[in-house]
């Protein structure tokens, strides 16, 4: 099943970039955050409120781990790597991309971080956060994509061209 997913930091651009390569590559495009809303009847920052942070992750797990796709490019939420079953299944399907930023340039990104309904338990900063999910995000991917002074255009074209270098399209 030659589907490509999108992994990485939130904020890093994987549903911004994931839906325009989904069109230049003539493939379904699917966001896993607005799977688990749609499963959920709720939104994902009264999931992370009302079931926890380790309700959430566990739906996460749950909702990614029965994706059934195929030519499509799928963005992941930032906390996918915390579910196994959820990687295993995603791995076996497809080419896992890691878009990677920079701390520096993530945290000024990400002005309203909880505004976006990330996973961040009692007391963890960004730092944190960065320092705990990188090493799963590379032990995870198949390719990774250094977005560093990237426009989104140049972002596209870099998973594009690694893409079809690693025979995947
Ligand atoms: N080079 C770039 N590539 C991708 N997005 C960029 C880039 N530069 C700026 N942006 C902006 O960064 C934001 C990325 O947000 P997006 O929702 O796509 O991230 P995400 O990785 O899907 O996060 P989440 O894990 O929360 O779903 C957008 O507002 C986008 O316009
Ligand atoms: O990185 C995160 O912790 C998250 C990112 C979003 O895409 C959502 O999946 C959720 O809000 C958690
Ligand atoms: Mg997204």
């Amino acid at each position: 099943m030659n589907n490509v997913i999108l992994i990485g930091m939130p904020g890093v651009g994987k549903s911004t970039a994931g839906v325009v390569l989904a069109k230049i590559l003539g493939y379904e495009f699917i966001d896993s955050d607005l799977l688990i809303q749609k499963e959920e009847q709720r939104l994902l920052a009264e999931i992370i409120e009302q079931d926890g942070v380790d309700g959430f992750i566990a739906v996460e797990n749950r909702v990614n781990a029965s994706i059934e796709a195929e030519r499509s490019v799928i963005a992941t939420g930032g906390s996918v790597v915390y579910g196994e079953e959820a990687m295993e299944h995603l791995r076996k399907i497809g080419t896992v991309v890691y878009l990677r930023l920079s701390y520096r340039t993530l945290d000024r990104r990400l002005h309203n971080i909880k505004g976006r309904g990330v996973v961040l338990r009692e007391g963890q900063s960004l730092a944190d956060l960065y320092e705990e999910r990188t090493p799963l995000y590379e032990k995870y991917a198949d390719i990774v994509i250094d977005e560093e002074e990237l426009s989104i255009e140049e972002t596209i074209e870099n998973i594009q061209k690694a893409l079809y270098k690693a025979d995947n399209c």
